[in-house]
């Protein structure tokens, strides 16, 4: 049943009270008694003090009265000594007990019985030197009565002291009747009255009945007083104990901050014994993240807010930090002694495990780096600070080059290893505000804030692509990796979140197939390629079963000789739609889709054979060179296969080149070492392609067993006009010659460029100004054609 939210403050509201009447109250059990007693003593001390107060002012009215009065003043100098001396006696007593009750408290029982004798005595004596039987004074024994009842428990002793009283009362009169004790001459007052027995007795009889009466009432509401007291108590003790026996952590605390009470959850979550608590300020154990929030709370709930539930984390006394979550309430807040009250439940672990699930939602789990939705997310933010602070926004989407290889050889531990120091690395390169995610396998994406130039963003893509060439060492390994980066900018490419990113990648593919190892910006022609290539990757599974792939033929000849040294087989795919597809476009399709293993053992087939017919048909002998891809070289069956394809096609191993690529051997330098070896051993000739473009030092190259070294066209294009260009190629050149390896350059185009690395000592050249590739049936002729212009020359 819904309740009335009013009934559960009103509730609240008298459990709060309860509460802090507890808190008020809570003192160790073995205390409580002796607490009490002094409480009481204390009591009697105050009221004694107003006692005092009233009769020592009445005393001096009625004196001074007197004195000024056709009477005169009565009473006699040893009167005024007796009376002085009781007075100054219980005045004494009085500041005893005040000042003194801490170091007292011991005897407290003794001393309450001497104190109510000491008050009767002077009782008596004010009486006596007021005019005994006569006296206004005799009323004070029942207040005197009273006090007893008030503080000693037994009802015994109580009757006790109201005998005490009527008979030092019985005593005072007997006294002054027999004339033991001279009376004091009251104005007013009939002498005669002093020794009327009838008088007297009635007087006292009245007197003792009345402090009987007293006994009585006083013992009476005592006991009902004493009962409810005791109950109550034991309600506080319920109560205290079920607030300590609760799970959830109870404190209240004062407008200043002063800890008034703390259970025992309380106490053991964060540390702190009551006393302790009690000794610091709230705002202390408030942990500085929480404490202007719980400020301006605090505020609210004063000014009698109702606020919802809460969120707080306090500083334990180890240090520890223990989020809470919880309400605060304020009892009495309009009255002058308001108090906090809040209930709260540690939440700590619940807050870890949902960090923990927000990590494991919003991260990667093998680098740390934020996944797709954070990523996303934090592309979000960054597009609304663009626009708010008008800057650009650069999205980068970064692949590594043929890593996939790295995985499948060495296996998925050293492959997860590289990706994390991959990670870390592309982390160091960029600043703290921007954003480097993992989204995919061994896809990054980063995000690049306060972008004022693109060039910038370029420079900071070479960045990564230099920090990334660097070799890694994983276990034994020391692996090369490249990256290909695309680039969107926002809001130059686009609104959509979504599209920036594709458009990223679109760049991303872009930069594979401009050789990868390099950073592109996206453009609107790219668009065309993702189609083309969404195109060619469908088609391209079908292209080795409709047999639309060709092979062409370039020859590479001696510099000296000009004699054909070897014919480099270079694959052609004849598209039904597309026309005559060149390499570069489909080779790293068909390397990502895993198409390039059969393809490549396709050409490795085709070309042996082709050879072998040439060798039939009479043509000079000559190598074929077929380009190996990455892939091809880290299976694991290649030597397998290159045998089985030699025996096939029946083509001696040493009229057969392999050319593989500078990164592909520099990815993994000890896996290559091996594999070269292995293929040596086959007898097959082994050329190191695209040479120069790679990070192999003289070190590494030592231990590579390979015949030749391929320099890359890029350094022989502009051999003749950039003075970098050819001092690298003379710089292969000697190497190539100091390890006594072949170098062949190609790419040439022009008779300087021949001129250039003839003088270089360069052994083997390759380019168009030869011969551009051509179909295998038109060799035949190009040999025909080219022996007899060798022959003239
Ligand atoms: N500008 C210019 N270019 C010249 C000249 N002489 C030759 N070329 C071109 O340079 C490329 C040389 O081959 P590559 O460096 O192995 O580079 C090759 C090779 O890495 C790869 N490739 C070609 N065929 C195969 C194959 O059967 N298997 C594998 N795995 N890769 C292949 O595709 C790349 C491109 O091949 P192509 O388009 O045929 O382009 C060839 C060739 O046509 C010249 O004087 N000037």
């Amino acid at each position: 049943m819904p309740q009335d939210p009013s009934s559960k403050l009103d509730w609240f509201d008298a459990a709060t009270r309860r509460l802090r009447s507890v808190a008020e109250g809570l003192k160790a059990p073995e205390n409580q008694e002796l607490e009490e007693v002094k409480s009481r003593t204390l009591i009697v001390v105050r009221t004694r003090w107003i006692l005092l107060l009233f009769v020592g002012l009445y005393c001096l009215l009625a004196g001074s009265f007197f004195y000024f009065s056709r009477f005169g003043f009565f009473l006699s100098p040893s009167q005024q000594v007796l009376l002085f001396a009781a007075l100054s006696a219980v005045v004494s007593y009085n500041l005893l007990l005040q000042f003194g009750i801490e170091r007292i408290a011991c005897c407290f029982r003794f001393l309450n019985f001497l104190q109510i004798i000491l008050d009767l005595v002077l009782v008596t004596v004010l009486i006596h030197t007021s005019g005994g039987a006569a006296s206004w004074f005799w009323p004070v024994y029942l207040i005197v009565t009273i006090e007893a009842a008030f503080l000693i428990e037994e009802r015994r002793d109580v009757w006790f002291v109201g005998l005490c009283g009527g008979a030092l009362y019985g005593e005072i009169l007997s006294l002054e009747y027999f004339g033991l004790v001279p009376n004091v001459r009251m104005p007013f007052v009939e002498q005669k009255l002093h020794h009327d027995p009838l008088y007297l007795v009635l007087t006292w009889l009245w007197v003792s009945l009345l402090n009987a009466a007293m006994v009585a009432i006083a013992s009476y509401l005592m006991t009902v007083i004493r009962r409810e007291t005791v109950a109550v108590r034991d309600g506080e003790e319920r109560l205290s104990t079920f607030l300590d026996t609760a799970n959830d952590l109870i404190l209240s605390i004062s407008p200043d901050g002063r800890v008034l009470y703390v259970n025992e959850a309380w106490q053991r979550t964060l540390g702190y014994s009551a006393e302790e608590a009690a000794a610091v300020s709230f705002f202390d154990i408030i942990h500085p993240s929480s404490r202007e929030q719980c400020c301006s709370e605090f505020k609210r709930v004063f000014s009698g807010d109702a606020l919802g539930p809460l969120e707080a984390v306090f500083t334990a006394k180890d240090g520890r930090l223990v989020i809470v979550e919880g309400n605060l309430t304020c009892s009495d807040s309009s009255g002058d002694s308001p108090v906090i009250w809040s209930i709260c439940r540690d939440i700590t672990d619940r807050k870890h495990a949902e960090e923990q699930l927000y990590r494991l939602a919003h991260h990667d789990t093998l680098t740390g780096l934020p996944n797709r939705i954070l990523f996303m997310d934090r592309l979000q933010q960054a597009k609304a600070l663009a626009n708010r602070y008008q800057h650009q926004v650069a999205i980068l989407f970064l692949d590594l080059d043929r890593f996939k290889i790295i995985n499948d050889t060495l296996g998925h531990p050293i492959g997860d290893r590289l990706l994390q120091q991959v990670a870390h690395r592309i982390v160091g390169c960029v600043r703290e505000v921007d954003t480097v995610a993992r989204i995919g396998g061994d896809e990054f994406t980063i995000i690049l804030v306060n972008v004022d130039n693109p060039e910038d963003v370029k420079k900071m893509g070479q960045k990564i692509l230099k920090t990334l060439a660097a070799p890694f060492l994983i276990d034994t390994y020391e692996l090369f990796v490249t990256t290909s980066i695309g680039v969107s900018l926002y809001p130059t490419d686009g609104e959509s979140l979504d599209h920036l990113v594709k458009k990223a990648d679109i760049a991303m593919y872009y930069a594979k197939g401009e050789g990868r190892n390099n950073v592109q910006f996206y453009s609107p022609r790219m668009d065309e390629n993702a189609d083309k290539r969404l195109l060619l990757e469908t088609s391209l599974r079908k292209a080795l079963d409709n047999r639309e792939f060709r092979v062409y033929y370039q020859p590479k000849v001696d510099i000296v000789t000009k004699k054909i040294t070897a014919m480099e087989a270079l694959i052609r795919w004849e598209h039904p739609l597309l026309g005559l597809v060149s390499p570069g476009e489909f080779i790293p399709l068909a390397e990502e889709t895993g198409l390039i293993i059969p393809i490549g053992e396709w050409v490795l087939r085709a070309a042996c054979m082709q050879n072998r017919q040439w060798l039939r048909q009479g043509l000079p002998q000559m190598r074929v060179a077929v380009n190996l891809s990455g892939y091809q070289f880290q299976q694991k069956n290649l030597l397998e296969t290159i045998r089985g394809i030699l025996g096939e096609t029946g083509l001696s191993a040493d009229l057969l080149e392999l050319e593989i690529t500078e990164s592909v051997i520099m990815q993994n330098p000890d896996f290559a070492v091996s594999v070269l070896n292995q293929l040596r051993d086959l007898g097959v000739h082994i050329s190191i392609d695209d040479f120069g473009t790679g990070y192999s030092s003289l070190a590494h190259l030592k231990r590579f067993s390979v015949n030749t070294l391929k320099i890359d066209k890029s350094f022989v294009r502009d051999v003749e006009i950039n003075s970098a260009d050819a001092a690298i190629t003379t710089a292969i050149i000697a190497m190539g010659n100091s390890l006594n390896l072949k170098v062949i350059a190609e790419g040439v185009e022009t008779e300087g460029q021949l001129s250039f690395l003839s003088d270089n000592n360069c052994d083997e050249v390759q380019g168009y100004l030869f011969s551009t590739p051509m179909p295998a049936d038109k060799v035949a002729g190009f040999m025909r054609e080219y022996g007899g212009m060798v022959e003239a020359g």
